[in-house]
């Protein structure tokens, strides 16, 4: 469900919303968009949330759909849960309140103070936690950890510039993943899915953790592989795995706690994904400016023209000669420009004085023709 602060960002009387089969644009949270086809009339997909695997990219980016996410806009109700969970993981906090609830008679303060030696817990302060991933949740995790007194190691060999500012200095990060499962009492994932993280942590992985640790998966079902983790609880080896992400594998084993994917389920998190989804859709729709796009290059130009062109097109070159040939030819002063590439995909933006109507669809016509441009957009000021 989206957030109706997010929908609310879509006037009234120039949206229609849910009212279509054929939408300009799609706003989703974890609808699994491979088993959905959804046609070259969407512009733009905006994910309420941060993973993006339940989106065909490939797909999207051939199609000239530009996909965006929320990034940071759950990370703290992420970082919450693990806190949480961590503390769950090492009081026997659940069974102590099973038990205290049970009690009955006169003397059932008395039970209770008999009772507690039962649960004794170990503490977190002191310990050692591996964090895999230190984006915009991994820091969040990482800085929480070190608050509550635990030797944090970070993993992260593709960190961005702004979340290792983020990071504090005495946050020590590793070179190797090995270090990191070796040394650590918990470790805790925080990653995307892709190809290349599928089964991040198998069985050798496990095979080199440190006996007796505690593993946390809050990011994606597959990145952590669950033959692997119930091999290594059965060993020992592993005591125990915590995760978002629920399987038949998991029933009735008391060394998992599965929570039924709720990292980012808080009221905040969810009006703060919505409203940030909402917002870089309507931008993108109304402007043709991309922020936070997972796809696309980011592209912004201030809309200062009465007419604006955008144009998808591969990334290949001349693209930007051919297009402003055949504006040229047409008699078409260029006001503003831009044009930015990421992979495969470029985009180019044209800023212009008003042109009527059929002027506007033969220019159209013409840029559609060049066998590389995919997607062209005319947008009135
Ligand atoms: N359980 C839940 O409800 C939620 C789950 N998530 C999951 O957590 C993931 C991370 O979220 P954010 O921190 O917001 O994303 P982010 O994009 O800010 O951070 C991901 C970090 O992982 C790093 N990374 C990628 N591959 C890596 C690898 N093999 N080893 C070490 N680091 C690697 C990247 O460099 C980046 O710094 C999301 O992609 C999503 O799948 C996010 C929010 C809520
Ligand atoms: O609560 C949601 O919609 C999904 C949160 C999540 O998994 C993400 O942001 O990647």
């Amino acid at each position: 469900m989206i957030a109706q602060e997010g929908l609310n960002v879509f006037p009234k009387e120039t949206y229609k919303l849910n009212e279509t089969d054929k939408p300009d644009a799609l706003l989703i949270r974890s609808q699994d968009m491979h088993k959905t086809h959804f046609g070259t009339s969407v512009l733009a997909i905006a994910r309420a949330g941060a993973g993006v695997n339940n989106i065909p990219l490939i797909e999207a980016s051939s199609n000239g759909t530009v996909v965006f996410n929320t990034p940071g806009s759950n990370a703290n109700a992420v970082k919450e849960l693990i806190v949480a969970m961590l503390l769950i993981s090492t009081r026997p906090i659940f069974s102590s309140i099973t038990w205290a609830k049970k009690l009955n008679g006169a003397d059932v303060s008395l039970q209770t103070e008999k009772g507690k030696n039962h649960f004794a817990g170990t503490e977190l302060k002191g310990k050692t936690i591996g964090v895999i991933g230190l984006g915009a949740v991994g820091s969040r995790v990482a800085r929480a950890a070190s608050d509550l007194g635990m030797h944090v190691i970070g993993y992260d060999p593709y960190i961005s510039v702004e979340h290792a500012w983020r990071l504090s200095n005495d946050i020590p990060r590793a070179g190797e993943l090995a270090d990191v499962l070796r040394s650590s009492d918990y470790v805790t994932v925080h990653i995307p899915y892709t190809e290349e993280n599928k089964d991040l942590i198998s069985e050798e992985e496990l095979q080199q953790i440190k006996k007796g640790a505690i593993l946390l998966n809050y990011s994606r079902w597959g990145i952590v592989n669950e033959n692997a983790v119930i091999k290594a609880l059965d060993s020992g080896k592993l005591k125990k795995y915590l995760t978002d992400f629920s399987s038949n594998k998991f029933i009735d084993r008391d060394d998992v706690i599965v929570t039924p994917h709720i990292g980012g389920t808080t009221i905040e998190a969810e009006v703060c994904g919505a409203k940030m989804a909402a917002q870089t859709l309507r931008k993108y729709l109304e402007t043709g400016n991309i922020v936070n796009s997972v796809n696309f290059p980011t592209v912004e130009m201030d809309f200062i023209s009465e007419l604006r062109i955008t144009l998808i097109h591969q990334n290949v070159p001349n693209m930007v000669g051919r297009i402003t040939t055949i504006l040229a030819n047409d008699e078409i002063n260029i006001d503003n420009m831009i044009n930015r590439s990421r992979d495969k995909i470029a985009y180019t933006m044209i800023d212009t004085a008003a042109i009527s109507e059929d002027k506007l669809d033969e220019l159209r016509q013409e840029l559609l023709a060049i066998p590389e441009v995919i997607r062209v957009r005319t947008l009135n000021k």
